[in-house]
């Protein structure tokens, strides 16, 4: 499956309908998906998408694409989906393997990640440009047939987690399952009351961290919505603390990045009181995914007590100390 030669035969497979002179093919990335860059002759650059097999249907990619479209009409620096020479943007290859693959083109954006560690209010940009993600979202009338993944304790933490169980982790003991248990009933509750009304829930990105920003000059460009869902607006500041949810700075990300969102968008008080239930529960999912990713270096590089730190974050939500001290 990671076969560099394989890859290479499948991007190039998806390329045929594209008709583009002399493209060279550059593998970039193997995470969820594989990233190609595409070099045209006539000095056009892409990023070629190929899904990983099983987890999107077409209708779902489609939907994704359809938003995508009309983000960019909006003015918005997103990924745009090429469509080859039929009209349609989605190419489905049959690999060699016998499985049939999903592949989108989409034009190439310049800019680099910002990190943290060189300025914090880089979360304030991500602020920025969520509120302006979620306005659209909040207008835009979804095509007929749009269908995406819906991302609630069933979904995230639940019987149906679609990226794994978290009480399947290797190294999982008792006493952490039964502490991890009481958070996910406890989440559960609270979001059961803070509600699913159109103005708390509704599309977004979800995995809407700085890596999945493009920063070049004074654009911010916006990729990766292969998790885009529907959920909680909430869920996106959530999903922007990933992986490092007890980092000592985490409280003034938080704070940038509300400075940022509030510039056009509205935070309410049961807004922030839901966050820190937001924010467990992605840590719970997120440990659910390294169970089943366990052999990845995105896992390896998370360290070896980073599953022991998500039970020091469990105890400090029971607590009321998890993000106590924001907005
Ligand atoms: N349209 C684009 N223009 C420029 N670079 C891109 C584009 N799309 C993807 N990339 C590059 O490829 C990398 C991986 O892309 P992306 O995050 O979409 O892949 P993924 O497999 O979904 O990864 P993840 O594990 O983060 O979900 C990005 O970090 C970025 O460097
Ligand atoms: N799907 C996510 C998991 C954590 O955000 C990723 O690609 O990294």
């Amino acid at each position: 499956m990671t076969d560099p030669a394989f890859l290479y035969r499948q991007a190039h497979a998806a390329l045929v309908d594209y008709r583009l002179p002399d493209a060279r093919a550059t593998l970039l990335s193997i995470s969820e998906n594989v990233i190609f860059r595409i070099d045209a002759g006539d000095g056009r650059r892409y990023a070629l998408r190929l899904h990983r097999p099983g987890y999107h249907s077409a209708p779902e990619i489609r939907s994704e694409l359809a938003w995508l479209d009309a983000l960019h009409a909006a003015g918005m620096e997103v990924p745009l989906p090429i469509p080859a020479h039929d009209g349609m943007s989605l190419r489905t290859v049959r690999c060699d393997d016998g499985i049939m693959r999903h592949a989108v083109l989409f034009v190439w954006m310049d800019g680099t990640e910002p990190t943290p560690d060189i300025d914090p209010a880089a979360f304030d940009r991500l602020g920025r440009i969520t509120a302006r993600l979620h306005d659209h979202s909040r207008h835009w009338t979804r095509p007929d047939g749009f269908i995406r993944k819906v991302w609630t304790p069933d979904t995230m933490t639940g019987p149906h987690a679609l990226w794994g169980r978290w009480d399947t982790v290797p190294g999982m003991t008792e006493p952490a399952r039964s502490l991890i248990a009481d958070c996910v009933r406890q989440v559960d509750a609270q979001l059961a009351g803070y509600g699913r009304q159109s103005h708390r829930f509704g599309l977004i990105h979800a995995d809407l961290r700085l890596a999945n920003l493009l920063v070049s000059g004074r654009q911010t460009r916006l990729i990766d919505f292969d998790d885009c869902g529907i959920s909680w607006f909430m869920q996106d500041l959530a999903a922007a603390l990933s992986f490092h949810e007890d980092h000592p700075h985490v409280s003034r990300w938080v704070d940038h990045w509300l400075r940022g969102y509030s510039t056009t968008g509205a935070v309410t008080q049961a807004d922030l009181d839901i966050l820190p239930a937001l924010v467990i529960q992605r840590r719970i999912q997120l440990l659910a995914w390294t169970g089943t990713h366990h052999d990845t270096q995105q896992v390896r590089s998370l360290g070896p007590d980073w599953a022991g730190r998500t039970l020091g974050l469990c105890h400090a939500w029971t607590r009321g100390k998890l993000l106590h001290d924001i907005g």
